[in-house]
């Protein structure tokens, strides 16, 4: 099989996505947007042995991939509608490529999404997703645009994506369910994001752990903030690990976790709470934007006494 029977067999869907001009299979894809409609895009890769291990199921990691991706235009607040894959692959292997694509299409479908084009080539397993997605006028939450006495908030529960990863890097034999598909399968918080415009303008995603993305936050805001530890949003199946700093650190360095932190005026804050109850989504306050301060750090930790939780950031590459 060659690379264009490949990418027939495996990547060429039927979809059912409006405002495409020329679909996959020509040089470019060509789509329209409505006048009042803004394009918002972002590209991810994903390594293997860096952001995911080699055993990995393959329907999980076409999953992942695109949710991962995904993430990014629900922390802008963005509407999906389409993507791009880049896949490089060691070999042509069936299997493989059945539960990969049968993962990605079953996140795509439940955001009707259409792959519009990719590349494909031989090498180390590695996994590039550009996602398209719209806005509506000028409603977009960014880095940038924290205020002083802002609420910072987070969506769902931090932590369980890093203790599920340490737990197959144990290779532990009962791990926790839930914990282990909060790492193989993160939820993009798409239409939180979305719900969130009417209240904030400033949010990002967590993807390489809270303090890390806050401090990028409050670095592109100007500002800095106030984190209260015991306030963060814990699972259940998080709060059995017994040990207080193991924990802590899963949720403030961790990263993989794909929930969002916004910022959001005192005066929106219940009406933004009231509204996320009202859809049943934990919406979660964990602290306060202050002023810079050259003197002090740029987010600063209540509630812990361990000291080299402040010194961490969260994910880095290099
Ligand atoms: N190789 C690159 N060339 C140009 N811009 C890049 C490159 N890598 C990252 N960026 C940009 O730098 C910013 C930070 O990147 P990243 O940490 O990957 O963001 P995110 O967590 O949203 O994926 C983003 O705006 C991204 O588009
Ligand atoms: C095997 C493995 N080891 C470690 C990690 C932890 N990890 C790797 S990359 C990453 C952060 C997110 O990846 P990045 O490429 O920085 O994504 P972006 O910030 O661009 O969204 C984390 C927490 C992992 N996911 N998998
Ligand atoms: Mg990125």
């Amino acid at each position: 099989m060659d690379e264009f029977d490949l990418i027939k067999q495996y990547f060429r869907r039927q979809h059912s996505c409006d405002g495409v001009v020329v679909d996959n299979g020509d040089d470019c894809a060509i789509v329209e947007l409505a006048a009042s409609e803004r394009l918002v895009f972002s590209i991810d890769t994903m390594v293997e042995g860096r952001h995911f291990l080699a055993d990995m199921a393959p329907q999980d990691l076409g999953y992942r991939a695109l949710a991962t991706a995904l993430s990014d235009l629900a922390a802008m607040g963005a509407e999906p509608r389409y993507f791009t894959l880049a896949l490089t692959l060691p070999a042509v292997d069936h299997q493989w490529l059945a539960g990969f694509s049968q993962g990605l299409f079953e996140l795509a479908e439940q955001h009707d999404m259409a792959l519009l084009g990719g590349d494909t080539t031989r090498g180390p397993l590695t996994i590039t997703i550009q996602v398209h997605g719209v806005i509506t006028d000028d409603a977009y939450l960014s880095r940038a645009g924290a205020k002083v006495d802002d609420i910072i908030a987070v969506t769902g529960s931090i932590g369980d994506a890093a203790a599920g990863l340490q737990l197959l890097l144990r290779e532990q034999e009962a791990a926790d369910a839930f914990l282990l598909s909060r790492f193989l399968r993160p939820t993009a918080r798409v239409a939180e994001g979305q719900a969130l415009l009417p209240y904030s303008c400033c949010g990002i995603d967590i993807s390489d752990g809270l303090l890390a993305d806050l401090g990028h936050l409050v670095a592109a805001s100007e500002v800095a903030a106030i984190v209260d530890v015991n306030a963060l949003p814990t699972s259940k199946a998080l709060g059995f690990i017994d040990d207080v700093d193991e924990r802590q650190r899963y949720q403030l360095t961790g990263g993989d976790d794909y929930e969002l932190c916004v910022a959001i005026a005192p005066d929106r804050w219940s009406q933004a709470k009231a509204y996320f109850a009202a859809q049943g989504w934990p919406l979660t306050a964990v602290g306060r934007i202050v002023a810079a301060n050259s003197q002090a750090d740029a987010i600063s930790l209540r509630g812990s006494d361990s000291e080299i939780l402040a010194q961490q950031t969260g994910f880095k590459h290099f």
